[in-house]
Order: C-alpha cells, then sequence, then structure tokens
C-alpha cells in the first residue's frame, strides 16, 4: 500500500491514498463531521481534474474520516462572511462547489462514494452525483436546508425531482432523515453494504484495473445485499407522499396533510406537518419551485439556476431568513428563528419568481461550468 499522502493548503483536510489505479480521497475534518471549507472544496476540484487527466487512474473512491461521510457546507465560515457582510465570499464558495457537483456528475471515471455515517447537504452534493453510492447501517442522509433559512442545493433540485412519485419534494421540504435502507430504496445510494465489510469492499476495490462501471458495480454487488425497510419508514408512506406532495403550492401540500391528520391519527403525518411549520416559508416557497423546475432540467442547468438562488439568498433583499437561521441554530442555538415574512401566505409569486431571476450587478455572473467532451456514454448525470 502506498503511503496516505497529506495535503496541504487545506492542513491536510483531504488525504489522498494511491493504490494501483485507484485513487482514494478522505475527508479529514472528523471533528467537524468532514464540514466542506472552501480549501477542501478547491482541492477536490483540482484532484478530480488531474485523477481525469491521468490515465493510469481507473477509479474514485470517496470517503470520509471519523462518524460522518460530510455534514455538509461549512456553515462557520458562513457565520464569519455574515459577520463581514460579505454575499460575494459566500457566491464564491459556492460558485466552486457547485461546479465540482458538475465534474462529479459528467465524470469520466466511476465515483464511488461510501457513505457509512453522516451525509448531509454539501455531502449529498459530493456524492449523489457520483456513479456509485454506497450506503451502510449507519448512513443518516438529509437535505436540510428548508430549517436553516436556504434551499436544497448542490443539485439536489436534479437528484430530488428523479426520485420515485413525490419523494423528492417531501425529503426536500421536510429535511427529513432517511437511512441507509431508505436511501437504496428511492435511489439515492446504488448499493447496501454492511459497514463491517466495508475494509473488504474497498481491498476488492483497489484490485481493479478498469473504469468499466459495470465490473465496479458487480465487485460492490458481491458485498451488497437489500436490507429491509424499517416499520416506520417514510417510503412505507408513498401513497401519503404523492398524494400530498403532488399539489401545486406548499399551502395546498400542508392542507392535504391536514386532511390526512383529521381522517387518521398517524404521527407521521403530525411530524410531516410540524416539520413544515417550522421551517422557513420563503424556503418552502423556492425549495418547491426549484424541486419542479429541476424536473424538466439537466444537471448544469439546475446547477445554473441553485446559483442564482443562493446569491439571492446570500444578499438578503427578499428575506433574510438565512441569517436568521444561522443565528437560531448556529450561533444563539435558541432554536427558534423568528422568519420574515412569517407566513406563507405574505410570499407572493412575484416574490418567488425573484430568486429564479439574474442578480442585478455589474459584477455578478451566472455560473459559468466548464466544458466537459469525449465523456464515454455513461459519463451523464446518474440519476
Ligand atoms: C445532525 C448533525 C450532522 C450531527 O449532530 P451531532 O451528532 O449532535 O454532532 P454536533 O452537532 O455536536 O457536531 C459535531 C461538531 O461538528 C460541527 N459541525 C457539524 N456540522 C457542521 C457544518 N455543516 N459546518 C460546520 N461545523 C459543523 C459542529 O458544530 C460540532 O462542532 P463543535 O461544537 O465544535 O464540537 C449536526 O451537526 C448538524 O445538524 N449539522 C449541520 C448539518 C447541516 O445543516 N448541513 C447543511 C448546512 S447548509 C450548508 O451546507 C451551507 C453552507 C454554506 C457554506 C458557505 C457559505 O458562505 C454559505 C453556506
Amino acid at each position: 500500500m502506498a503511503p496516505t499522502s497529506s495535503i496541504n493548503g487545506g492542513a491536510d483536510q483531504v488525504l489522498v491514498e494511491e493504490i494501483s489505479s485507484v485513487r482514494t480521497f478522505i475527508l479529514n475534518r472528523p471533528k467537524q463531521l468532514n464540514a466542506l471549507s472552501h480549501q477542501m472544496i478547491s482541492r477536490l476540484l483540482e484532484l478530480f481534474h488531474a485523477s481525469e487527466r491521468d490515465s493510469n487512474v481507473k477509479i474514485i473512491i470517496l470517503k470520509g474520516n471519523g462518524r460522518a461521510f460530510c455534514a455538509g457546507g461549512d456553515v462557520t465560515a458562513v457565520v464569519h462572511n455574515v459577520r463581514r457582510g460579505n454575499w460575494k465570499l459566500g457566491a464564491d464558495y459556492f460558485r466552486e462547489e457547485f461546479t465540482l457537483n458538475y465534474v462529479m456528475a459528467t465524470y469520466s471515471k466511476p465515483q464511488v462514494s461510501i457513505l457509512n455515517g453522516i451525509v448531509m447537504g454539501g455531502g449529498a452534493g459530493a456524492s449523489v452525483h457520483g456513479r456509485f453510492r454506497v450506503a451502510t447501517e449507519k448512513s443518516v442522509f438529509a437535505m436540510p436546508e428548508t430549517a436553516l433559512g436556504l434551499f436544497p442545493d448542490v443539485g439536489a433540485s436534479y437528484f430530488y425531482s428523479r426520485l420515485p412519485g413525490f419523494f423528492g419534494e417531501y425529503a426536500g421540504l421536510t429535511g427529513a432523515r432517511l437511512d441507509g435502507a431508505e436511501m437504496l430504496a428511492c435511489g439515492l445510494a446504488t448499493h447496501f453494504v454492511p459497514s463491517e465489510r466495508l475494509p473488504l469492499l474497498e481491498q476488492a476495490l483497489v484490485k481493479v484495473n478498469t473504469s468499466d462501471p459495470d465490473v465496479i458495480s458487480t465487485i460492490i454487488s458481491r458485498f451488497s445485499h437489500i436490507p429491509k425497510l424499517k416499520e416506520g419508514s417514510s417510503y412505507h408512506k408513498m401513497k401519503i407522499i404523492d398524494r400530498c406532495f403532488s399539489r401545486r403550492t406548499v399551502e395546498e401540500i400542508i392542507s392535504a396533510l391536514e386532511s390526512e391528520a383529521l381522517n387518521k391519527n398517524d404521527d407521521w403525518v403530525s411530524s410531516t406537518i410540524q416539520s413544515l411549520k417550522k421551517a422557513s416559508p420563503t424556503s418552502l416557497k423556492i425549495s418547491l419551485r426549484s424541486i419542479r423546475e429541476g424536473r424538466l432540467q439537466g444537471v448544469g442547468s439546475c446547477l445554473i439556476r441553485e446559483y442564482r438562488m443562493v446569491c439571492h439568498v446570500l444578499m438578503g433583499e427578499f428575506s433574510k431568513d438565512f441569517f436568521e437561521g444561522c443565528r437560531a441554530l448556529l450561533i444563539d442555538k435558541d432554536r427558534n428563528p423568528k422568519w420574515e415574512p412569517s407566513r406563507l401566505d405574505l410570499i407572493r409569486d412575484d416574490d418567488v419568481d425573484c430568486y429564479f431571476s439574474k442578480i442585478d450587478d455589474e459584477d455578478w455572473e451566472d455560473l459559468k461550468l466548464p466544458p466537459r467532451s469525449n465523456l464515454p456514454p455513461y459519463a451523464i448525470a446518474k440519476l
């Protein structure tokens, strides 16, 4: 085994192992649950580009050190930037992060992400776009942004809109946590491997000398099985999810859930309503619109639209909920955000439209994604 080399600049935040044709990148901020710093994103982008150019590299393995794969973007950096009042620093972060998501979604070599723990926000973006996502019994997946005054980004309007039925709308609006079995059932994961078998899986993968996804899938399948969904799983609620989350507006979704609650006492329905009522009303409305638009767009267009949206959120012209969400959940930790506008009916369609418009600032540009050429047919977005 080649020695583990550490990467500077990111102060060892991404470790690299080189074993024959396989490059393993290890997110290495275990104390922060591998939250993605700007440096980590830049480094990953560099490593992905370099590995794509290197014909000796056949597959990429991405994993996390410690109990998380990755708990999202580094939100302590957000707090820092907000205090400095500079939304463009945030925009720079997202520009690079979304570019990384796009490179992963169109990558010419299989990426195998080992999701043995927490996978949230940016962690989902760094894995779901890749070819293989291996969940375990320790996986906890969520896009929790509506509780923070943001919206499911990193291309979630692409991958959530492609989940069965209206499961993506459900998971995106409520921020629901999914376990490994649910991830596999809905397609966020491609395989489920018990964590105790991961060392054997990795030993088998590092012997690979091909980028053929069928070969790699066959290898992972040797270690995987289909786990049973828990009795209380949201995936068993697909009929209710489809009935309610297919509605045109957030208001209609909530009232459909309330009708379900009247008909039948169901804890799952009550807690779903509670999650929606706790979230930022503005976030809910822009998230629903984003996932709906994502249904008809490719991954690149989704990321370009989400970049516009996130810049509007950071500018805070219509609502400053993102800053309030950071205050309530991260700074003061009172978990009691005061959203403004405070109610769904105070947000008009025109207000939602603004989040999808170009930014009125002469220095601002739409996200420009790198050209991707000569890709093999399987190097298209994966869901
Ligand atoms: C449920 C979690 C994943 C685990 O909870 P736990 O097991 O009780 O563990 P802790 O919450 O104690 O977390 C352990 C440590 O990791 C830290 N941490 C845990 N997630 C994080 C984290 N995303 N960041 C930065 N430290 C963290 C957390 O602060 C804590 O640090 P410390 O108090 O110093 O021990 C919990 O940590 C949690 O909810 N984390 C946030 C998850 C989340 O909302 N992720 C998506 C956020 S939205 C986003 O990505 C936007 C990023 C952004 C970036 C740049 C911008 O300019 C603008 C926006």
